[in-house]
């Protein structure tokens, strides 16, 4: 599907709604089926990542209902999944197959899990090796490195390991699998990665301890079920961020979105780039910190550098930081990205390609870009290359740009925010 997005005629104003946070809606429904008990979850992100993962949880014959409101889980309790009966497709969605993968380690039984193409092609041994150091017995392609992954799991035991790469999606997996093994799980990361799993497990009851980028689970404990409400995303509400504050005249209001401080790079970033961003009403739901966002619309951002330990903190948000760049004035630099190549499709190709066609000096370098600011874009096609944040951040582009942007592939927002161009219908020129 094409989508043609004309400049925004004037500028954005009044609240948006925004869809609940993607990282910790699947987390809810793993967490919950491992729980002993009934959980509810409110506000659920339906999306088809985050569906993929309520599918590949029932089929390990755990009743999740929907309400249309809610979700209801009722947990099996650690050991109390039942075998799948067919290969589990995970679709488009990494934290889907890097997280089951943990889960499943730690159950005796034979399980396959799949992807799509754009999957099926992303790096695998990062979960794969600390698995297999635990005991789970797995193969795939490629030697693991690649799914299709038969997994036979069980009889796990504790490691202390170390990320090789800043991972939420490997922490998550080996401390799932920890869940289930004798001794203690320790994980250790050199830069901080998004900490909801974490957060979730103390939440449950669970013996985990976090201190100094060293997290120690000691597994034994049954988990609590819960009842919790998923705050906004702070990766869709980016989008908004980032056209609020380049369309003059703009003014908005985004409630409830999760700011926990391993996500929340990107409102730093910005604010660097002189960004007007006002958190009001801070506050903790369920273990994690929400704020209102409050955007005001800056003429005059200037360039800047995203490197090093803050990559991690606003790494999905990068493709439309790159459009934020193109409308500042002067250089900006992204460094310490490589993650971004194997992401949904190679990010740093895809941010550089497309704003080249949008008229900007880009170059591009291994881990991350150069984008030389000129504070105007050029309407052209760009393509989503299957990719939602590609496609969401063309159309923030689309907003700004002269003349029109057509985003090719428009579809791809439906992994995170399916109601990404009907809000952005709302604000674009016709
Ligand atoms: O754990 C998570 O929910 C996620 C972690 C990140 O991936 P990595 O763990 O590969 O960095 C992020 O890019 C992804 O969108 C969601
Ligand atoms: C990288 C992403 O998700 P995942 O790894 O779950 O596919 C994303 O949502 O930008």
């Amino acid at each position: 599907m094409d989508v043609t997005v004309r400049r925004a005629p004037k500028g954005l104003r009044g609240t948006i709604t925004l869809p609940a946070d993607k990282s910790i809606s699947h987390r809810s429904v793993m967490l919950a089926a491992l729980a002993q008990g009934k959980s509810r979850v409110k506000n659920f992100l339906r999306a088809r990542d985050t569906l993929a993962t309520v599918r590949c949880v029932r089929a390990l014959g755990v009743n999740i209902m929907d309400n249309g409101e809610d979700l209801i889980i009722e947990g099996r309790g650690l050991g109390g999944f039942l075998q799948p009966e067919d290969i589990l497709d995970c679709e488009n969605s990494g934290t889907t197959m890097r997280l089951m993968s943990g889960t499943l380690s730690a159950c005796s039984f034979f399980s396959v899990l799949t992807g799509d193409s754009s999957l099926r092609s992303r790096p695998m041994a990062r979960v794969v090796e600390p698995l297999r150091l635990m005991g789970a017995r797995i193969d795939g392609r490629d030697g693991g490195r690649l799914a299709p992954l038969a997994i036979r799991g069980g009889n796990l035991k504790g490691i202390d390991y170390t990320l090789p790469v800043p991972s939420a999606q490997v922490k998550s997996a080996v401390l799932l699998a920890g869940l289930g093994v004798e001794g203690e799980t320790v994980v250790r990361e050199k830069v901080p990665s998004r900490d909801h799993t974490e957060r979730m497990l103390a939440g449950m009851g669970a013996e985990i301890f976090a201190e100094n980028g060293v997290i120690r689970l000691q597994p034994g404990r049954e988990l609590e079920p819960f009842d919790m409400s998923v705050p906004a995303d702070i990766s869709s509400a980016a989008f908004w961020i980032v056209a609020a504050t380049l369309v003059p005249e703009s003014e908005v209001l985004i409630p409830g979105v999760g700011v926990n401080p391993t996500r929340s790079g990107v409102l730093r970033v910005l604010a660097s780039m002189g960004a007007r961003i006002e958190l009001q009403n801070q506050r903790v739901v369920g273990g994690e910190p929400v704020a209102d966002i409050r955007v005001v619309s800056a003429g005059n951002l200037i360039g800047t550098t995203v490197a090093g330990e803050i990559v991690p903190s606003l790494i999905d948000e990068i493709p439309v930081l790159a459009v934020a760049m193109a409308m500042a004035r002067g250089e900006s630099v992204v460094r310490d990205a490589s993650e971004l190549r194997v992401k949904e499709t190679d990010r740093i190709l895809a941010v550089c390609t497309c704003l080249r066609r949008l008229g900007v000096e880009v170059e591009e370098t291994e881990d991350g870009f150069y984008v030389r600011g000129q504070g105007r874009l050029t309407g052209a096609k760009v393509d989503s290359y299957g990719d939602h944040r590609i496609a969401m951040a063309m159309g923030i582009a689309g907003l700004v740009a002269e003349g029109e942007t057509i985003v090719k592939g428009a579809e791809a927002v439906n992994i995170s925010y399916p109601g990404f161009w009907a809000e952005l219908a709302r604000f674009a020129g016709r």
